[in-house]
């Protein structure tokens, strides 16, 4: 994000400041316009990075084993309200030609995917797509369970209540047996 950039979101603040009916100039208020637009640059970060670099394939023995990263916290911001969603994404995939990644990459790949206003089902697709990008398996399955802050403090006000979304390519959506274990995986 460019000083351009910052500086339309930190005039944005005030005026929704203003419009809120606060006063701008008061002590607590000074100073965060500035905090809003850094905080936004890390949180908003892949809308306009929009290349997920860093991730070498690397060769094992075995490509018919399914590889699982559970439990996998993330943050986004639900587009319709810009409030967060959050919580947690599991991401599996049964390797081609034996080629894998290093397990950080999956946690990397759910954060950039994370880091823009999006829906659930949308995040649950984009992981999915930048695996099979990057390591074009033979399959992959995606889970994520998730609070919307929009649900939970305003609106409906349902706190506590969870979204699951799934996504499931290739052998995953083919194989009941492997979504059995996908899914069993998780409990
Ligand atoms: N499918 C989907 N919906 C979402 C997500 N995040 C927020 N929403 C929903 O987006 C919808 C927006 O609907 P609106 O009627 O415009 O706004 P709203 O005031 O939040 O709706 P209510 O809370 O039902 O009164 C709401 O039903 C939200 O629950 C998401 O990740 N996926
Ligand atoms: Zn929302």
């Amino acid at each position: 994000m460019n000083s351009e950039q910052k500086k339309i979101i930190q005039e944005s603040v005030k005026n929704i400041l203003r419009a809120i009916g606060e006063d701008v100039t008061r002590e607590g208020l000074i100073e965060t316009p500035e905090r809003v637009a850094k905080m936004y640059e890390e949180i908003f970060s892949s809308v306009t990075e929009t290349d997920f670099n860093n991730c070498k394939v690397f060769t094992s023995l075995s490509d018919d084993d399914i590889v699982l990263v559970k439990d996998i916290p993330f943050y986004s911001m639900c587009e319709h309200h810009l409030l967060p969603f959050y919580g947690k994404a599991h991401v599996a995939y049964i390797p081609s030609n034996k080629q894998i990644i290093g397990l950080s990459k999956i946690p990397r790949m759910v954060d950039y995917c994370a880091k823009r206003p999006n829906v659930q089902e949308n995040l649950t697709i984009q992981i999915a797509r930048l695996l099979e990008e990057k390591v074009s398996p033979q399959g992959i399955a995606v889970a994520i369970e998730a609070e919307h802050m929009c649900m939970s403090m305003r609106g409906i006000k349902k706190p506590g209540s969870t979204t699951k979304t799934f996504h499931y390519s290739g052998c995953f959506k083919t194989d009941r047996d492997l979504k059995r274990e996908f899914l069993e995986a998780l409990t």
